[in-house]
């Protein structure tokens, strides 16, 4: 964890904090036996509110599993999750509902809704039950659309729509819910190329307007070590390493943990390069 990570006056920091977690699964076995399978321990890294955090590794590494563990839709194994000083496992359900909103890549098949009706269920924690939305709640939606350019979708049916526009409209959804916390795993992975550095760039401005502390994990490393605030590595080893993406660079991780063949990453342009050397010298380092 970075030494610069602030805590107020009660040692509580701001925004996400993973304490020694444990990630992983709890199946039932036969004869009431557990089967537990650990795929990360002791885990600590901090996410700030005002910025992006981006949680990079490779396939298998366990980001998924870290995202569902941090949104307290898995319980960790050991250790604590904790959104503003409280333990994600001790917060209710409901009120986790109006803390923390998820963006996951399950296929989501919501009928014959449209955009904004599908945006407008964000709003849902928020209502009693059976209140309509407020005026307050519908301005919440119409913000939530703008913000992420799907204004003027918000009239079509989303099982209409393009993996693009679902991706913007579930991302709304996830405004419009109003979090200190917004997760989204892989939300640049159906996007074409300027759309996805749209939505990230999005993500980002809406961090710090909104204070909002957002995790997104991601295969897109280049466009991650340029716009994030701090990334989570997440290594073929399973350990978790928390830093800002220029000493996560110079640390050589990055390279470390992506480098393949003659591919390599070069912690000065930030970009993954053919090896001339290796080129050269017909060296096939793998
Ligand atoms: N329900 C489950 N029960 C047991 N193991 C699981 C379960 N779901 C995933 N795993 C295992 O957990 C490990 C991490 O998977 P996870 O999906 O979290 O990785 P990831 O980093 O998100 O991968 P990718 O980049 O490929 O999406 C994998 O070995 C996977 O097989």
């Amino acid at each position: 964890m970075n030494s610069d990570d602030p805590a107020n006056s009660d040692g509580v920091v701001n925004g996400v904090e993973l304490r020694d977690v444990t990630i992983g699964y709890t199946r039932r076995r036969a004869l009431r036996k557990r089967g537990i399978t650990e795929i990360a321990t002791g885990l600590d890294a901090v996410a700030r509110p005002g910025e992006l955090t981006a949680l990079v590794g490779p396939n298998g590494a366990g980001k998924s599993t870290l995202i569902r563990t941090l949104c307290g839709l898995q319980p960790a194994l050991r250790g604590q999750v904790l959104i503003d000083g409280d333990d994600v496992s001790s917060v209710r359900p409901a009120d986790l509902a109006t803390r923390i909103s998820v963006v996951l890549t399950e296929r989501i098949d919501p009928g014959l809704l449209t955009v904004r009706e599908l945006v407008a269920l964000g709003r849902t924690p928020h209502l009693s039950a059976g209140a309509r939305l407020s005026p307050e709640d519908n301005a919440a939606v119409d913000w939530a659309l703008d913000a992420v350019g799907a204004t003027d979708l918000a009239s079509r049916q989303f099982s209409e729509l393009s993996d693009g526009q679902r991706q913007r409209t579930l991302t709304a959804r996830a405004l419009a819910q109003d979090p200190s916390l917004l997760v989204l795993d892989e939300p640049t992975s159906f996007l074409d190329v300027p759309s996805r550095v749209e939505l990230v760039d999005v993500l980002r401005r809406l961090a710090v307007e909104q204070n909002l502390a957002v995790i997104m994990s991601t295969h897109e490393l280049e466009l991650a070590l340029r716009v994030s605030d701090r990334m989570w590595l997440l290594d073929a080893d399973r350990t978790l390493t928390c830093d800002s993406p220029a000493a996560l660079a110079e640390s050589g991780r990055i390279g470390a943990t992506f480098d393949r063949g003659r591919m390599r990453f070069d912690p000065r342009t930030l970009v993954f390069d053919l090896d001339s050397v290796a080129l050269d010298s017909g060296d096939s380092r793998a």
